[in-house]
């Protein structure tokens, strides 16, 4: 994305003409948001000073030359910040912005008002998030409906998806790191907030599951993206439209549900690694696939210790597990001194209950959310990693419910959680995934990488929480029990039943 003053939408309709006075549109609305967009939380940039923006592009979704009637800008801004760290690319992070532009907001939208530029083509009118105002979002997907350009914006349909007109749109009331909007119990909209030049994860793997007719992740039926800035550059993907799974369940507060009455979960864990399996089945078959030997599983463990070293400057108090940790990483580059290989492919990246679906009806486990840590760069997450990263991420999921649900890591629920992972990696395994318990080097590297990933997250996002995986670095650091056992254990004896249908 190369940085231009102000790209300017053009619609070939005669009412419409661009924005006026665009060079004086981001100046008047910086102020405005650099008080607001520190404080949303799909904010990366967090405890780094913003201190102010470079206009990518900026494209009226809704005409705003009418200083009487509403309108809809989407920005694509770079955030300008203090002391980057050494991931953030050149020139900072890029944001899409979604602003609604009207001249007497009605008091319903108060919570969602950014403020009143004091000058600029805007001067005098109430800006505010897009996102929350049914209108504006209803516009957004009349806008997926119709495939075409408008300015540097392409909006793209699948050929066969039926999107009704005139949906109602509603913003979710969940935690997540970007914005969605669900349409009338049908449609679920992803807008992405940071953003990169290319295909997002979260299109790309999910059309390729779609194309090999896997029916665990929802098809995208529509997307939208900014045009490549240059010759050779790529597409960057804005937002991605799919089937909401209506009256579905999410696998972490299902965990929750069954911690809180002590009730088994061996059962839906085990279909749920069937359900994994099936997925990293099919991207293996779709998409390309790659051998890992000595040189890159060096570069890999080496980007561990990189990551480790980084988080542990960034949170002091992993300092003192770095030496032990560290031996996990080594534990791994030796496999391949050894001359061992080991298959690499496209992964979900970000596997947690969280991501997982349980449909009312069937009780069939469905996978969301493709797009990686949303941290790391889009051409590290696009690379073909091997599946058991996944396991491990989602063992270390386990082990969160475990220790923050109702039950708080008391005796009862970490064996639990230990008996949930043993019954995840049997389904994982019976549905055709390479056994995790058969590859401890890869395990353990991979779970130590994703808990130091999560102190990382948790130290910026949610300080609270921060010690579920410092629990699990003291347990890894002191090596002394495995992620999985060695053999799966017989079946669960806990309360409750769960038959772990889908
Ligand atoms: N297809 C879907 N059907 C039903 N709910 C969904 C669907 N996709 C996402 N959700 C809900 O939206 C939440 C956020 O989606 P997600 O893709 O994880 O966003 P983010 O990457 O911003 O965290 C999920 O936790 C889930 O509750
Ligand atoms: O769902 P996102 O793509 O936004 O993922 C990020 O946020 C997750 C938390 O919402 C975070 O997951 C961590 O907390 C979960 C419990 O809330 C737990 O189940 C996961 O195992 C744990 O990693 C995820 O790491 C982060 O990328």
């Amino acid at each position: 994305m190369s940085d231009t003053a102000s790209t300017r939408a053009t619609r070939n309709t005669p009412d419409h003409r661009p924005l006026v006075g665009a060079p004086e549109l981001l100046p008047s609305l910086a102020p405005l948001l650099t008080e607001w967009v520190p404080r949303q939380r799909w904010f990366a940039g967090k405890g780094r000073l913003l201190t102010g923006f470079t206009l990518l592009s900026a494209t009226e979704l809704l005409p705003c030359t009418d200083p009487g009637a509403p309108g809809l800008l989407l920005l694509l801004v770079r955030a300008q910040q203090s002391a980057p760290p050494s991931r953030t690319p050149v020139g900072g992070d890029c944001y899409q912005l979604l602003l609604g532009v009207h001249p007497a907001l009605s008091p319903q939208l108060a919570p969602a008002v950014i403020g009143r530029p004091g000058g600029g083509p805007l001067h005098g009118r109430t800006v505010y998030d897009a996102l929350l105002d049914n209108r504006l979002c209803a516009l957004l997907l009349e806008r997926l409906r119709v495939p075409g350009r408008l300015g540097a914006l392409r909006f793209c349909r699948e050929p066969d998806a039926d999107i009704p007109s005139g949906l109602p749109g509603r913003p979710i009331a969940v935690e997540q790191s970007n914005s969605s909007i669900v349409y009338g119990d049908s449609f679920i909209l992803k807008v992405f907030r940071r953003i990169e030049p290319g295909v997002n994860p979260d299109l790309e793997l999910p059309r390729a599951l779609a194309d090999a007719k896997c029916a665990r992740v929802p098809a995208p039926a529509a997307w939208y993206e900014a045009a490549a800035a240059g010759e050779g550059g790529e597409a960057t993907t804005l937002g991605v439209l799919q089937p909401f799974l209506a009256g579905s369940a999410d696998g972490w507060q299902l965990a929750l549900n069954a911690l809180a009455v002590r009730a088994d979960f061996t059962g839906s864990a085990r279909a749920l690694g069937h359900a994994t399996a099936e997925v990293h089945t099919a991207l293996a078959q779709t998409l390309p696939t790659t051998e890992l030997r000595r040189p890159q599983l060096e570069v890999i463990a080496a980007q561990m210790h990189e990551r480790l070293d980084a988080t542990a400057r960034a949170v002091p108090v992993l300092q003192p597990y770095r030496a032990r940790l560290r031996t996990a990483f080594d534990a791994l580059a030796a496999t391949g001194h050894d001359g061992r290989s080991w298959a690499a492919q496209r992964i979900h990246g970000d596997l947690h209950l969280g991501q997982t679906l349980r449909s009312a009806d069937e009780g069939r486990w469905s996978l969301i959310d493709f797009e990686g840590e949303p941290a790391r760069p889009l051409a590290e997450r696009r690379r073909p990693q091997p599946a058991v990263r996944d396991v491990a991420a989602m063992l270390r999921s386990f082990d969160y419910a475990a220790r923050s649900g109702p039950a708080g890591g008391d005796p009862w629920a970490l064996e639990w959680a230990r008996r949930t992972r043993d019954a995840f990696c049997r389904g994982y395994a019976e549905a055709g995934g390479l056994d995790p318990r058969s590859v401890p080097e890869l395990m353990r590297a991979y779970e130590t990488d994703k808990a130091v990933y999560e102190v990382l997250y948790e130290a910026r996002h949610r300080p609270d929480w921060l010690s579920v995986p410092m629990a699990a670095i003291r347990r890894l650091a002191a090596g002394d029990e495995p992620a999985v056992g060695a053999e799966g254990p017989g079946p669960a004896r806990a309360a409750g039943s769960d038959d772990g249908r889908g």
